[in-house]
């Protein structure tokens, strides 16, 4: 089949490459010159495990394409998928301003019968917006068809996900374009829920709700553990294995950052909202979420009295491992807040540092080598848990760190492990380890 793709990021690459790993021929198009400029010299502007070597594979085989001419992508294509940013407006809701500049775009190239595919993130509703807008702009003899195809890909296992993904959903208004889509689909036996178009678009913010409320839920549950001396992680297990819980998302931390669950959340009260329904439990999700962005820094607040001149080592700047995607990630919280009280921050991350300075400039420092981080910190924070965060030995913060104090957003560490150092360690829903020597040192 002949694909277009409108928007080339996260979503919009990862499916073109893998649409043309599986043997389409696909057209990516974006507005910015810079990143399609990047991409034809087959280098990746996102970081995502493997994405690199599928992306030249690809290119080098004559199935995958990078441009910013929209009729080169979209007049001679069948399908054209929409995968353009829906970040937040002010008030919380969706803005589309994106998607219906590439609705407006596609309306205006297409030439032939096509089937037009919302993958971006959508409130309720938008897919017959977009169908509206590009009929009344196509040419007359032109035949389109509008479906939404929500994606369910995390950051950090994209690839991955796009070939073995739970499920595929399809919204259509007609059982033709629900078969384009199927046929699409099929050679990656993922199963398919075929549905209306609204009811697609709805899957994809309570799918993301609710599992934002998942985590909310075990860090609340983590919040009262710490006040009556229970431990999370195993009380966390012991629900998990509850099939109809799963033990998955029970990761209590800092809470939920990145691209979507913050944005998504919001934009699901808003649509609420404009049905005159106040979704009160997300709401309350959201809240927790915003006070465990924070819950760090109070603890540091705590033990130390003032954090005014102290040295601070910020491990892991990205929202989650293995992305170098800082939006909305808590790290961008713990920086600002310790600015705040006047300590110093040096941040280690080994791949975001380029995205966290575009957003916090040269107010901290920044280094990619996590002991440069930890030389002479009086504290260290952990807002990240990639591999080499977790598995650093806990001898290096005795070795490199003015007096140990490592406030972990995380849980990298067992207590039993930190028990055997002279480490002051403070974590979630687990019991404080202090040492005296600390505290004295401190008083
Ligand atoms: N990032 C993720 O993990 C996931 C994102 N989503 C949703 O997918 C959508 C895209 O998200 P990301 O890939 O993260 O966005 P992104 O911000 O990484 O990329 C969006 C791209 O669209 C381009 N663009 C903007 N206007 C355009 C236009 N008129 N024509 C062509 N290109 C245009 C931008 O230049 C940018 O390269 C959002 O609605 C998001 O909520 C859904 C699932 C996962
Ligand atoms: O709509 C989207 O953009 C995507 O949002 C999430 O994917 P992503 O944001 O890439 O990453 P997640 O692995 O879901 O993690 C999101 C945040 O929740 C936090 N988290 C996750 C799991 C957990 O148990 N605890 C926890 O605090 C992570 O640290 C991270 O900050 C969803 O998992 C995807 O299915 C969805 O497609």
């Amino acid at each position: 089949m002949k694909i277009a793709i409108a928007g080339t990021g996260y979503v919009g690459l990862v499916t073109g490459v893998c649409l043309s790993e599986i043997g389409h021929d696909v057209t990516c198009m974006d507005t910015n010159q810079q990143r399609m400029d990047t991409l034809q010299k087959g280098i990746p502007p996102i970081y995502e495990p493997g994405l690199e070597e599928l992306l030249r594979k690809n290119m080098a085989q004559g199935r995958l394409y990078f441009t910013v001419d929209p009729k080169q992508a979209y007049s001679n294509a069948d399908m054209i998928m929409i995968a353009v940013g829906t970040p937040e407006n002010e008030d919380g809701s969706a803005d589309l301003t994106y998607v219906e500049q590439a609705a407006e775009t596609i309306a205006r190239h297409i030439q032939k019968d096509v089937v037009v595919v919302t993958k971006s993130t959508v409130p309720v509703g938008t897919n017959e917006k977009i169908k509206q807008m590009i009929e009344r702009i196509k040419p007359a003899n032109v035949h389109v068809e509008v479906a939404s195809n929500p994606e369910f890909l995390r950051e950090g296992s994209a690839i991955y996900d796009t070939f073995h993904g739970d499920r595929i959903v399809i919204g259509t208004e007609n059982d033709k374009a629900a078969e384009v889509l199927e046929e699409l689909y099929r050679p990656l036996g993922i199963p398919i829920v075929k549905t209306d178009i609204r009811s697609a678009e709805m899957i994809k913010y309570a799918s993301n709700a609710f599992l934002a409320t998942k985590i909310s839920f075990i860090n609340e549950i983590a919040n009262i553990c710490e006040k009556v001396g229970a431990n999370i992680d195993d009380v966390a297990y012991g629900i998990g294995l509850d099939e109809r819980i799963g033990l998955r998302f029970l990761q209590a931390g800092i809470g939920y950052g990145g691209s979507c669950f913050p944005k998504d959340t919001k934009a699901l009260v808003q649509l609420a909202g404009n049905v005159q329904h106040q979704f009160e439990l997300l709401e309350a999700v959201i809240k927790v979420n915003n006070y465990q962005q924070s819950l760090l820094v109070q603890k540091a607040k705590k033990f130390f009295g003032s954090l005014y001149g102290k040295r601070a080592a910020l491990l892991g700047l990205s929202f989650k491992p293995n992305t170098d995607d800082v939006r909305e990630a808590a790290s961008l919280v713990i920086a600002r807040q310790l600015l705040q009280e006047g300590a110093s921050v040096i941040a280690y991350d080994p791949i975001a540092v380029p995205n966290a300075r575009r957003l916090l400039g040269s107010m901290i420092d920044y280094t990619e080598q996590i002991e440069t981080a930890l030389v002479r910190a009086d504290m260290a924070f952990i807002a990240t848990e990639w591999d080499m965060i977790k598995t650093l030995p806990l001898q290096q913060y005795c070795d490199l760190m003015n007096n140990p104090v490592i406030f972990d957003g995380r849980n990298c560490y067992s207590l039993n492990e930190v028990q055997s150092y002279p480490i002051t360690y403070i974590s979630i829903g687990r019991k404080e380890i202090i040492q005296k020597e600390s505290v004295d040192l401190n008083c």
